[in-house]
């Protein structure tokens, strides 16, 4: 655990993010931490990949659009209805750019956290999760999902998922195809484990 780097991106979050925000983040670093712990994964890689997931959540959409238009992303960054989605692929950015991550599966726990897609890692599992049950996140059958995440992650990453869609049908915008790839490749996996 490189703890500079660590106390650097905690002061940054301290300074430039609103306190729900903040308590969200470090809820999430946490949990994630804990979860990779419970899952046989890196827990330091989950605890950074959990600091930083939201590290451009509270950008507005000019700042969000310029600060993108040098990545590829997978929708159109014009569309205003996507600025949602644009925070995780700069937040990735910014975690190699602006704090020098280079580990590439952090890197992509980050850009996969509000999306998702077919065939995640472990780690990308983590954060997904991670964001959606964190201590502050109060709504009904979170602690459902946070026993179910105890005990396997690609069922809990679809639960989430499912419930992640269900909000997005119910708000009436277009559903990422990613995210529809990455239900169907859990349930695939699910299936082979021998799982419901
Ligand atoms: N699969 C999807 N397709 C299109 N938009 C989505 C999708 N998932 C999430 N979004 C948009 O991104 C927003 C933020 O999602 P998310 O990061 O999961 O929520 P939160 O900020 O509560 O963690 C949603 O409110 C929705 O507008």
């Amino acid at each position: 655990m490189n703890h500079n780097l660590v106390d650097r991106i905690q002061q940054d979050l301290t300074d430039g993010l609103s306190p729900l925000r903040l308590t969200h983040v470090l809820g999430v670093a946490d949990t994630a931490r804990q979860l990779a712990l419970q899952h046989g994964q890196d827990a330091d890689q989950a605890y950074l990949a959990g600091l930083l997931h939201d590290i451009a959540r509270e950008w507005d959409y000019e700042r969000l659009k310029a600060a993108s238009a040098h990545l590829t992303l997978p929708f159109d960054r014009e569309d205003r209805q996507n600025k949602e989605l644009l925070h995780a692929f700069v937040g990735a950015d910014i975690a190699a750019r602006h704090y020098g991550v280079t580990d590439e599966p952090v890197l992509q726990a980050i850009r996969s956290h509000t999306l998702a897609r077919a065939a995640m890692t472990p780690l990308e599992l983590i954060i997904l999760i991670s964001d959606k049950i964190e201590p502050n996140r109060h709504y009904p059958g979170v602690d459902d999902l946070r026993q179910l995440a105890t005990q396997s992650l690609l069922q809990a990453a679809l639960a989430c998922l499912n419930q992640s869609l269900t909000i997005t049908i119910k708000r009436g915008i277009a559903i990422h195809l990613w995210t529809v790839e990455a239900r169907n490749d859990l349930l695939t996996q699910i299936k082979k484990q021998g799982g419901p």
